[in-house]
């Protein structure tokens, strides 16, 4: 039996003004995978991102999440989709500063999780990004760098089945893009499928699947590795 993808999309295609940033994006990310969005700056990563998790309404196309089409499902079951089946790593509003460390990777405790495991998994998260021990940190305290990590350490904890990274080594140092490449493949190891806009060139070697979105028409498809 073939899997089904986590995420996959028809024909997506985004407008600004009178330009077109994108057209006929196609994309299927299955199980374990990882695919590089590439593009230069001002191409759309970041708007395509944001599409694919349902938090900007493309111009034309579809996306669906676990065979549901985020833009065309009821309130109730986007809010849950987006709550348990997509985690995100954006450029902005990564952490919300008054909260401590572990207050900020606490806020979504998944379905099925007990408080105890999802306090082991923030354990876990904390000490693959390199900031074992900072629970009580409030986040505004931190560098930017430290709270890219800590927004990478939140999706660990979380382990949605689809991540949505923008961008989440560009303001690391080398060896704290190595502790991001290995936390996002631990998640790609236990079966999600990881989406992140990037010019890291390890980071795009890492994920193996590129969508350029120089080229029009884009289109990738993963399978599981
Ligand atoms: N809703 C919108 N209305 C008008 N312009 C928009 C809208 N959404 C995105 N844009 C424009 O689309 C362009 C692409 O932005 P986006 O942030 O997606 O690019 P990017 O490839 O992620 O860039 P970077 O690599 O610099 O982060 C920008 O010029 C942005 O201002």
């Amino acid at each position: 039996m073939t899997a089904q993808p986590l995420l996959a999309t028809e024909g997506l295609g985004f407008d600004v003004s009178t330009r077109t940033l994108w057209n006929g994006v196609r994309f299927e990310a299955y199980p374990g995978s990882a695919v590089a969005v590439r593009g230069v700056s001002g191409q759309g990563k970041s708007t395509l991102l944001r599409c694919l998790g349902g938090l900007q309404v493309p111009a034309r196309g579809r996306v669906r999440v676990l065979g549901e089409d985020v833009h065309r499902v009821g309130a109730a079951e986007r809010r849950r989709l987006r709550r348990e089946a997509l985690g995100f790593v954006m450029q902005d509003h990564a952490v919300v500063p008054e909260w401590t460390v572990a207050q900020n990777l606490g806020v979504l405790r998944p379905a099925g999780t007990t408080r105890a495991a999802l306090r082991e998994r923030i354990d876990e998260a904390l000490s693959v990004v390199g900031l074992r021990g900072r629970h009580r940190t409030r986040a505004g305290l931190l560098s930017g760098g430290e709270q890219q990590r800590v927004a990478v350490a939140r999706v660990l904890a979380q382990r949605p089945r689809v991540v949505l990274a923008d961008e989440p080594t560009a303001s690391l140092d080398e060896e704290s893009a190595e502790r991001v490449r290995h936390g996002l493949d631990a998640l790609r190891r236990t079966g999600s499928a990881i989406v992140v806009a990037t010019h890291d060139p390890m980071l795009v070697e890492w994920a193996g699947a590129e969508l350029d979105l120089a080229d029009f028409a884009a289109s990738v498809s993963t399978r599981k590795p």
